[in-house]
């Protein structure tokens, strides 16, 4: 049986990967790029604030015009746009059945931890009153390389003292799937095979993410 449970946030937990993508997708075209489509997006999601904006500016080739004060200051520019969308997260924003996995998890002494790439997430389960579920809040901060490498995950097992082969990680993103798998845990996706790939777990909701199906796919993939 698995130990801990790892969870990205942004789009598993709640709805926040939609501003992500609003906030992006409005500096984009205040800047004049107009390529930050849904589809794109599927490349922004899991990754570090600073990698999302180089691929939003490679796609144009502006990178090379801003200088490393212009970048900070467009960094700084999405992220007050994004922290103005989510002012307003409440209880309410919590995607369905997660609080309910959360409390069935602590009733089985599995341990809980955060692996988000969002420097805004502990604020964000604050909002949601979810910060007593979690017993480890891996900070983005605190890692060398960020999703798809594994760091996050890793420290995440480790604050939770659990091993990383005997957690699962929790992913709505491609590279958060492969941090995933790349750090030795059993990756479960929320989302389609399309964008997640064919050879993981997937529910296509939350709702569907209960404990009896995490216990079904531990079973099966180990
Ligand atoms: O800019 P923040 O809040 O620190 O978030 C960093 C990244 O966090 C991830 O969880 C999101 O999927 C990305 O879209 C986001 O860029």
């Amino acid at each position: 049986m698995f130990q801990a449970v790892l969870f990205d946030l942004d789009g598993v937990i709640c709805d926040t990967a939609e501003y992500h993508y609003q906030a992006w997708k409005q500096l984009a075209e205040e800047i004049g790029i107009q390529g930050v489509t849904r589809k794109f997006n599927e490349q922004l999601k899991g990754v570090s604030r600073e990698e999302s904006l180089k691929r939003i500016l490679d796609l144009e080739g502006k990178r090379e015009f801003y200088s490393d004060e212009e970048f900070s200051s467009l960094m700084k520019r999405k992220n007050d746009g994004y922290v103005q969308m989510i002012e307003n997260v409440t209880k309410e924003d919590v995607y369905p059945g997660i609080e309910f996995l959360l409390t069935q998890l602590k009733k089985k002494g599995i341990k809980i931890a955060l692996a988000s790439a969002s420097k805004n997430a502990p604020f964000l389960l604050e909002k949601m009153q979810l910060r007593e579920y979690f017993d480890a809040i891996a900070n983005p901060n605190e890692v060398k390389s960020s999703k798809p490498a594994p760091d996050i995950f890793l420290l995440a097992a480790e604050m939770v003292g659990v091993e990383i082969v005997e957690s699962i990680g929790v992913e709505d993103a491609i590279a958060g799937i492969e941090a995933i798998k790349s750090a030795g845990a059993l990756p479960i996706g929320v989302g389609r095979k399309e964008d997640l790939g064919e050879d993981i777990s997937l529910v296509s909701s939350t709702s569907d993410l209960t404990i009896e199906f995490l216990e079904r796919a531990w079973a099966e993939k180990r």
